[in-house]
């Protein structure tokens, strides 16, 4: 379940008695295990298209569907469990907790999730090292660099073993290295049939993409297939 198929969507937002363009008419299909990355400048629309892409917010107008669940029929309870056991979020800010380590950042949301301790343990213990933190497990956020507390968020974002990852502007507070490190992690996770859709303004990331989505004032005005031109480290 990874396809992703957004259909006419339309959403505004009021503020101070204005009503701002989030999405204008927006129509995308991104099929299983595409590397997509969702560019344009700031106020394009990027996370607001990324949020009703995994069932964060809702359009006001238009269908989403990722896979078989219409995400627009969706009660908000049905959209939490369909989040919860289906996509893995990145964010810019991490989003760790700071009072827990590693590896209970990572074991709290598999727990939320429903796995049993001795699958959890397990689980944590590969996924951690899988992202490249095997013996850091016992560190809390503060005590790890900005790309290892990245690594721990997507360690937590894959853990239940999504087919679909959605990050906003992953490497927005990455150094060069930890960024390509990052790129290089999402690859070989992509590699391995997770389907990635970045929004990101950063032209390090975009050149890992096999394919850019360009928006504007909340439209899509390109979307283009290219060969990626970034080296994996
Ligand atoms: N909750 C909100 N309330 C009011 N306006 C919002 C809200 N969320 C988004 N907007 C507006 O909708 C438009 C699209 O915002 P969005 O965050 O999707 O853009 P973006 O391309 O992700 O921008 P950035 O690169 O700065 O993150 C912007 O004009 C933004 O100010």
């Amino acid at each position: 379940m990874s396809s992703i198929r957004c259909n006419d969507l339309c959403k505004t937002f009021e503020q101070g008695g204005e009503t701002i363009v989030g999405l204008d008419h927006v129509s995308l299909s991104i099929e299983e295990g595409e590397f997509v990355c969702l560019s344009g400048p700031s106020g394009s629309g990027k996370t607001t298209l990324l949020n009703a892409m995994g069932g964060l917010d809702t359009p006001d107008s238009g269908r989403i569907q990722v896979g078989d669940a219409v995400l627009t029929d969706l009660s908000r309870g049905q959209l939490a469990d369909m989040r919860l056991q289906n996509v893995g979020f990145v964010f810019q800010a991490y989003n760790l907790v700071p009072v827990l380590s590693a590896r209970e950042n990572v074991e709290f949301v598999m727990q939320v999730q429903g796995v049993d301790a001795r699958q959890r343990s397990q689980r944590v213990q590969e996924v951690l090292a899988e992202v490249g933190l095997e013996g850091l497990e016992s560190r809390l956020p503060a005590e790890l660099s900005g790309g290892q507390q990245q690594r721990v968020a997507v360690a937590r974002a894959i853990a239940s073993k999504p087919k679909l990852v959605l990050a906003d502007e992953p490497t927005a507070n990455l150094d060069t290295r930890s960024a390509a490190q990052l790129m290089g992690l999402f690859v070989s996770l992509n590699q391995r049939g997770i389907t990635f859709v970045i929004a990101t303004h950063d032209s390090r990331v975009m050149g890992y993409a096999r394919r850019l989505v360009k928006l504007q004032d909340g439209r899509m005005i390109s979307d283009e297939a290219q060969e990626p031109t970034a080296m994996v480290v």
